[in-house]
């Protein structure tokens, strides 16, 4: 009989054959399934694959039931991933487990206890496109101005003060600039809002949990007894709603086991905080640290080049990582003209690698650090021929049509829903028009009614007849299926619920390639539930329940594994997984980094990790790329590489195409920060490189010490130091003085020993003693004093003098 209690001999073998595919540190980790462990090692050190191996222990021991084993994780994808593996070490025993994100885990604790919060189980979560469309009507009725204070910076702030638990008066209190204080004011307002629509936003699926718990003590009690043991991946990147969740659940057992990396720490911009990893040590003082230092994933190469990436941050624990891998192949360092340019070379090797090299097409991956980037990649993968999935961009349940549908489905589920009934009560055209709208809205506000509860008395809402016989038509056809949802299987019911919404027949009627393609897009939605409806051999599942599971799908999660294609996604999507081919493309200042994140030592510091993750993606070959010019906000740019490439070593590790060593501009450095330089700057380069700049007057006093700035904390002295070209004027814009510089000479240089207080000969006024240096490089000209002839003001270029002591 299966008891966690009673391990039997053949038990007892069986978990330590689990033992067999980990190294020494990482078997350790795993049995040490009691108290706190906390592993924190770098990329491809295994730490996924410990923690699988660690829950398929626990279960092959008999140490816990699978339903008493919690597992977060980054990505559904990732959950999924893990669960196949666990029942593939242990069987089907490994069903019952709870593995998930911690908005799909949370979210579904919060539908089991939705009543003790106020909420019906039905509730509805809200994508950023619903909390906009919701913020904007309330900034409307405030008065607010919508070009000035956006609708979606407005959604951040609340959903970062939303992730550090700050209540609208708290947050209220803090407010100290005109933004917050807008937001402030239109945070509760939207909060009760959603509560009245019987909805939920993403920061809500972790913050309602806590609430629960803090209010209600038995309930987390029984959390904490179901869940004997808690495991949480990619810990540095969990914020901290997610932090205390984590704690108050394993506060009581204290069997709790997090992995992690600082070093890939990508989630700051989202309120993620390295200092949960600090905290660890102190929220349980006698936590097991483990640290793996074997990479399993890349070659040596690969893995000395992102430890020389990581070398460029100063915060950073250290970490020793090696492998016992091979050798490899140095990175590829790409230059391209154009963004075309790139990704059709991306696609060539792609194909080469593919044809000759014989790797599947899935085995690719092409990152980037902003998705507007994939689309030239898209274009030139189209055109060659190769399969290719891209993640995010305008993913399937992001595009009209089905958001149009799905709106419908939530309406039956959860008619509160105002965002969804906002959505559809006109689509397809039904004669409902923005009038009767919002005269339903004033009757709901009024009444203090949800905009369903006010569709219900329509001649009541003044209406005209017309308008109120249509507003009642919707209704019922809503009501209809709202009633048949909680009983019908999901498959049976949507079929015939989104045939009788006419969706299907109006684009049926448009009859245009792009309504075929919906309609199209429509039938793949049906099929979806369809799949999911009867997935459960028990019984089928309900609308309900596929409603849940599609909001809180991630682009990643939609990555099929099955589908061998070549993956196109952000470098912020990629943590975790790993490919044998990789391309971090756009390594261009102001794209990688950002522009905004060059002006501030933390944030470059985040990029550069995210360049980290991205690097050691790779298994065998590593190809970064830069174009010369991009299309950036509907004009071509030129662009110069990224400063990231520059600071690495020019050792062995990287070649450019042709074969030669990549040769770094060491002429970027970096001045000390007390110099005065102050932020702001723009610069231009043509495609041959001229450039212009529009200057600061920090650049300009940089400019004249014969340093070039280029941000607050990078100088150049020379545009292309490796290009044999005639020193260029700059491109003044504004007016402001013109500097020359000498390719290849860095200006300290010239007129090298002759400096202040140095006796000199010249050929005409005999011995002198330098009195003073003006100007750099060509301009350099000295003031001498010649015991002969008095003062002389000399250019170094014409003079020269011979430095006698
Ligand atoms: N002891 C081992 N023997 C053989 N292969 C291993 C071992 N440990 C890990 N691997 C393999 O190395 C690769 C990287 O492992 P894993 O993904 O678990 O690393 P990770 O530390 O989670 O990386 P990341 O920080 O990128 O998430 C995987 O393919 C994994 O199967
Ligand atoms: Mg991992």
């Amino acid at each position: 009989m299966f008891s966690p209690e009673a391990a039997s001999g053949a038990d007892e073998k069986r978990a330590d054959e689990l033992l067999e595919g980990l190294n020494p540190v990482q078997q350790e980790a795993v049995r040490a399934s009691e108290g706190a462990v906390m592993i924190i090692a770098g990329p491809g050190s295994g730490k996924t694959r410990t923690l699988t191996h660690r829950i398929a222990y626990l279960i092959a021991a008999r140490k816990a039931w699978p339903s008493q084993i919690l597992a977060l994780t980054f990505t559904n994808k990732a959950a999924r991933e893990m669960r196949t593996r666990v029942t593939d070490l242990v069987g089907p025993d490994a069903k019952g487990m709870w593995m998930g994100t911690f908005h799909s885990v949370f979210s579904r604790v919060l539908r089991r206890e939705a009543d003790k919060i106020g909420f019906s189980r039905d509730f509805s979560i809200y994508d950023t496109d619903d909390q906009e469309r919701l913020l904007r009507e309330l900034m409307l009725r405030q008065g607010v101005d919508a070009k000035k204070y956006t609708p979606r910076s407005i959604r951040g702030r609340i959903s970062s003060a939303k992730n550090q638990m700050m209540t609208p008066e708290a947050y209220a209190a803090l407010a100290n600039d005109p933004y917050m204080e807008v937001t402030a004011r239109l945070y509760g307002p939207y909060n009760q809002r959603l509560r009245k629509a019987n909805a939920m936003d993403f920061d809500d699926l972790l913050a309602w949990p806590i609430r629960l718990f803090e209010q209600h003590p038995d309930v987390l009690a029984d959390y904490q007894r179901r869940w004997r043991y808690i495991h949480i991946d990619e810990y540095q990147d969990t914020n901290k709603a997610q932090y205390l969740l984590a704690k108050l659940l394993a506060a009581e057992h204290q069997n709790i086991c997090v992995v992690g990396d600082d070093a890939q720490s990508i989630y700051a911009f989202r309120g993620a905080d390295i200092g949960n990893i600090l905290s660890f040590q102190n929220d349980y003082p006698e936590a097991t640290t483990i640290r793996l230092e074997q990479n399993y994933r890349s070659t040596q190469k690969i893995v000395r080049f992102a430890d020389a990436i990581i070398k460029g941050n100063t915060k950073q624990l250290d970490k020793k990582l090696w492998t016992e891998n091979d050798e490899g192949e140095p990175v590829r360092l790409m230059e391209a003209l154009s963004e075309r340019d790139e990704s059709q070379k991306i696609e060539r090797t792609i194909r080469d690698l593919h044809v000759r090299g014989g790797i599947p097409w899935k085995q690719f991956a092409v990152l980037y650090r902003t998705n507007a980037q994939s689309r030239s990649m898209e274009e030139s993968l189209r055109r060659g021929g190769i399969p290719y999935r891209m993640v995010g961009g305008t993913s399937f349940y992001q595009r009209k049509e089905i958001k149009d549908a799905l709106a419908y489905l939530r309406l039956a589920v959860n008619p509160s829903d105002d965002a969804s009934l906002l959505r559809v009560i006109n689509t397809p055209t039904r004669g409902i028009g923005g009038k009767t709208v919002d005269g339903l809205r004033r009757y709901a506000a009024e009444h203090g009614l949800s905009l369903w509860q006010a569709a219900q008395e329509p001649s009541d809402a003044g209406l005209s007849s017309r308008a109120a016989g249509a507003v009642e038509k919707f209704a019922f056809l809503v009501a209809r299926f709202a009633s048949k949802a909680p009983h019908t299987p999901a498959d049976e019911l949507a079929r015939e619920y989104i045939q009788e919404t006419g969706l299907l027949q109006s684009l049926r009627d448009e009859n245009t390639p792009e309504s075929l393609v919906r309609l199209e897009n429509i039938h793949e939605l049906l099929n979806a539930v369809a799949e999911f409806a009867q997935a459960d051999s028990d019984a089928p599942r309900t609308l309900s329940e596929f409603l849940q599971e599609v909001s809180l799908v991630s682009d990643v999660d939609r990555l099929g594994e099955e589908e061998n294609r070549v993956t196109l996604m952000t470098l912020h999507a990629s943590k975790g997984l790993e490919f044998k081919v990789v391309f971090v493309t756009g390594m261009e200042e102001g794209l990688f980094p950002l522009a905004k994140a060059a002006q501030d030592p933390t944030e470059l510091e985040e990029e550069r990790r995210l360049f980290y993750v991205g690097a050691t993606r790779a298994e065998e070959i590593l190809y970064l790329s830069y174009a010369r010019t991009r299309y950036r906000y509907g004009e071509s740019t030129s662009a110069v590489r990224s400063r990231f490439l520059d600071e690495l070593d020019g050792d062995d590790l990287m070649r450019t195409e042709s074969g030669a060593r990549f040769a770094p501009r060491k002429d970027r450095f970096q001045l000390p920060d007390d110099d005065g330089a102050q932020g702001g700057y723009r610069v231009e380069y043509d495609a041959d490189g001229g450039y212009s700049y529009e200057s600061t007057p920090a650049q300009r006093r940089a400019a004249k010490s014969g340093y070039e700035q280029m941000d607050p904390h990078y100088y150049r002295t020379s545009l292309r130091p490796d290009a044999a070209k005639p020193a260029r004027k700059k491109k003044a814009s504004g007016g402001e003085r013109s500097v020359e510089y000498e390719p290849g000479v860095a200006p300290e240089a010239a007129g090298s020993d002759v400096v202040p207080g140095v006796k000199v000969v010249h050929g005409t006024f005999g011995e002198g003693k330098v009195i003073a240096i003006e100007g750099k490089g060509e301009r350099a000209a000295a003031t001498v004093h010649f015991p002969r002839v008095g003062q002389k003001k000399l250019k170094l270029k014409f003079a020269r003098l011979r430095v006698i002591g």
